[in-house]
């Protein structure tokens, strides 16, 4: 199953970048035997001022139709580690592929939002694009060990 983060805006040069390659990295090498990845990052900019409709478009240009949408948002479900392995255990055996949405400055315009199989969130506060980036990438890393019993995860 692809695994791709489709996010609003660009990540320059810097930690979370680094950090987000390197657990995507590391999701990809323990996620190849299970079916899981590869992981890629994909990010659309819409002209300064063009307005979330113009997000949500270029968004919506870069979901297949039959992927798994989700979206985060802290509004969301707020699983357990464990809970979103088995998620993405069950996408994969669907042989579905997955597209992660993470917004910009805005939010993700509610056009998007409307079709997603699932609104995920890292807690009810708001947190910086690039940083969610980074949690995304980690819990994927971390699901990918779940599902593979390797001790990574220790609940
Ligand atoms: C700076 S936030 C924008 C918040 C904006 N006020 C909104 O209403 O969505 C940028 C993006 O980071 C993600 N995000 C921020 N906090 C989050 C959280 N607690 N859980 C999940 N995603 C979050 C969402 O995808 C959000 O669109």
């Amino acid at each position: 199953m692809r695994v791709t983060i489709l996010a609003v805006g660009r990540l320059r040069a810097g930690p979370e970048k680094d950090l987000t390659d390197d657990f995507l990295l590391r999701f990809d090498r323990s996620g190849r035997a299970l079916g899981l990845g590869p992981a890629s990052v994909v990010e659309v900019e819409a002209k300064p001022g063009a307005g979330m409709a113009a997000e949500g478009a270029l968004l919506s240009a870069r979901i297949p139709k039959d992927a798994w949408l989700c979206c985060l948002d802290e509004r969301g479900e707020t699983p357990t580690s464990p809970d979103f392995a088995a998620r993405l255990d069950r996408w994969k055996d669907e042989r579905r592929d997955a597209v992660f949405v993470i917004g910009g400055a805005d939010g993700i315009d509610p056009s998007v939002t409307a079709r997603a199989d699932l609104l995920l969130s890292f807690g009810r506060m708001v947190w910086p694009h690039m940083l969610v980036r980074v949690m995304l990438a980690e819990q994927l890393y971390r699901a990918a060990t779940i599902l593979a019993g390797t001790p990574y995860h220790r609940a």
